[in-house]
């Protein structure tokens, strides 16, 4: 268990009386990038909210089985949300900013958490633009408005906002399907250098970014996992037909 930062035992998801996610049984490494693919409706993204319990926002969501973060199941009664919130950031598909100041947009939840301290607000805003690429190309406008920054600019500029926040796990939620191929490649890149501090988890419809960028994939289809294992035998030595066929483009 220690290598994992994540495991799921027996996990199910039912949405508005609709069976989303079936007996998922996975264990997530540590500071790796694993990549969940599979067919528009297969369940991807409800089964990257789980690991948060976001989904427990929608009132008509039911949840069982368990996901053990850091070896404690966070689906226990009384599991502090807050702090897994916290301790697992997560990225969506669009990005939007607060409508701050980038300074702003990055201590937001440093200062929700009373952090007032200048020094330490500064700090943190360099090092996660740095960390981000971003900050020769911010630095000399902190002040100025998040919402004009590029949409790439502005996604790298939410998973600083993330990572502000000191996070062990970031999910991403196809992070770059909105963005040019080069916006794309800079968070590409971003997602490599971020592994080594950070488990990614990551739903991506596009195979040849989840080849490129994971170290694990799990295929999803009608919410169940078809297969799960490291990147290079799933796409090379796929063991499941179904495998096979969908990143042979027969089905999906
Ligand atoms: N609030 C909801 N109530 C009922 N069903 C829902 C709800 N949200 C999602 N679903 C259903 O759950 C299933 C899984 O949705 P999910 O968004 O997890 O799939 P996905 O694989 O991420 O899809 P996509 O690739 O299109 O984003 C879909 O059939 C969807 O219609």
């Amino acid at each position: 268990m220690s290598l994992m930062k994540l495991k799921t035992e027996n996990l199910n998801v039912v949405l508005n009386n609709k069976l989303v996610l079936e007996n998922i049984n996975l264990s997530i490494p540590t500071k790796k990038v694993t990549a969940f693919i599979g067919p528009s409706g297969c369940g991807k993204t409800t089964l990257l909210k789980s690991f948060n319990r976001i989904n427990e926002l929608n009132s008509e969501c039911i949840t069982t089985g368990k996901i053990y973060f850091n070896s404690a199941n966070i689906y226990q009664k009384n599991y502090k949300l807050e702090s897994l919130r916290r301790k697992i950031g997560m990225v969506v598909q669009n990005p939007h900013p607060f409508p701050m100041s980038i300074y702003e947009n990055i201590v937001f939840g440093l200062r929700a958490n009373n952090i007032k301290n200048k020094r330490v607000l500064d700090d943190s805003v360099e090092y996660t633009l740095r960390k981000t690429f971003l900050w020769e190309e911010v630095k000399h406008k902190l002040q100025s408005s998040a919402i004009l920054l590029s949409s790439g600019q502005k996604q790298r500029l939410i998973i600083a906002r993330a990572i502000a926040n000191s996070p062990e796990v970031l999910l991403l939620d196809e992070p770059t399907s909105s963005l040019d191929p080069i916006s794309t490649l800079k968070i590409e890149e971003l997602i490599d250098e971020l592994k080594t501090e950070y488990t990614i988890l990551i739903v991506t419809h596009n195979m040849h970014q989840a080849a490129r960028i994971s170290d694990f994939t799990a295929l999803i289809y009608n919410g169940n996992v078809v297969e799960y294992d490291l990147t290079d035998n799933l796409f090379t030595n796929p063991k499941n037909k179904l495998t096979e066929a969908y990143l042979t483009g027969r089905y999906g």
